[in-house]
């Protein structure tokens, strides 16, 4: 099967007093998607932005809405995120009363579903919503900053989570890794399974262009390799 890969920003390391312009630069530097890091200062210890921000990025970008729910209870909010903008909601398996019934209420606002482990939430978390999901997120850094080191224990989630997906006949869910990938990690990450690639600081840099450039480079020659 040939699978997508995609590299998706994080706009939490973007500079915040010129976000729209910072989001046409990856946009015209062919990223096709945007993580949008959403923290409630409960899940996470941090608080980022919320609704109106995504709404009002919505207007001027096509990207693919990629939103991270580091959120508690995420059910209550869904169908406000999908009808601000969001094209994929991703929701924490340690933060959801009934992950089953989250899933499906993400689905039935239209929009596509994930799901997220923290490092150290063992995989049998999501075991069961895996074939009714469009992606599943392993955390490679425990969530709430933007710059923080990739644990590298995460390669090994990585590697069993595409195995268990390709033993139930699921190749089709996204992997996304997020939290610590830059030019050093990128390459074992790919490796491992993973094809969906977020970066923070290792995008929203000095160099966005060129940031962006060398990490689509090495996704491109991976996905050629794995072709
Ligand atoms: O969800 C998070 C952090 O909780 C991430 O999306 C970060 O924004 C990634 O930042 P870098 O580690 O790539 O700088």
């Amino acid at each position: 099967m040939s699978r997508v890969y995609q590299l998706a920003p994080s706009i939490l390391s973007a500079d915040f007093n010129r976000l729209g312009e910072q989001i046409q630069r990856v946009e015209k530097a062919e990223c096709r998607w945007l993580h949008i890091d959403i923290m409630d200062g409960m899940f996470v210890p941090s608080i980022s932005f919320g609704m109106p921000v995504v709404k009002s990025i919505r207007k001027e970008s096509s990207l693919y809405f990629d939103v991270h729910m580091m959120v508690k209870d995420p059910e209550r909010y869904v169908e406000e995120f999908q009808s601000c903008g969001a094209d994929m909601i991703t929701v924490h398996a340690e933060a959801c009363r009934d992950l089953a019934e989250t899933v499906k209420k993400i689905h039935e606002t239209g929009a596509d579903a994930g799901v997220a482990v923290n490092p150290d939430t063992p995989l049998s978390a999501v075991t069961d919503v895996m074939d009714q999901v469009e992606m599943i997120l392993i955390m490679s850094v425990y969530p709430g900053f933007g710059g923080q080191k990739y644990i590298p224990e995460s390669t090994e989630r990585i590697r069993t989570l595409r195995r268990m997906l390709d033993e139930k006949g699921l190749e089709h869910v996204h992997i996304q890794v997020d939290g610590g990938i830059n030019r050093a990690t990128i390459d074992e990450v790919l490796a491992a399974g993973a094809n969906i690639i977020v970066a923070g600081s290792a995008v929203f840099g000095s160099n966005i262009e060129q940031n962006v450039r060398e990490l689509q480079e090495k996704i491109s020659s991976y996905s050629k390799k794995a072709e």
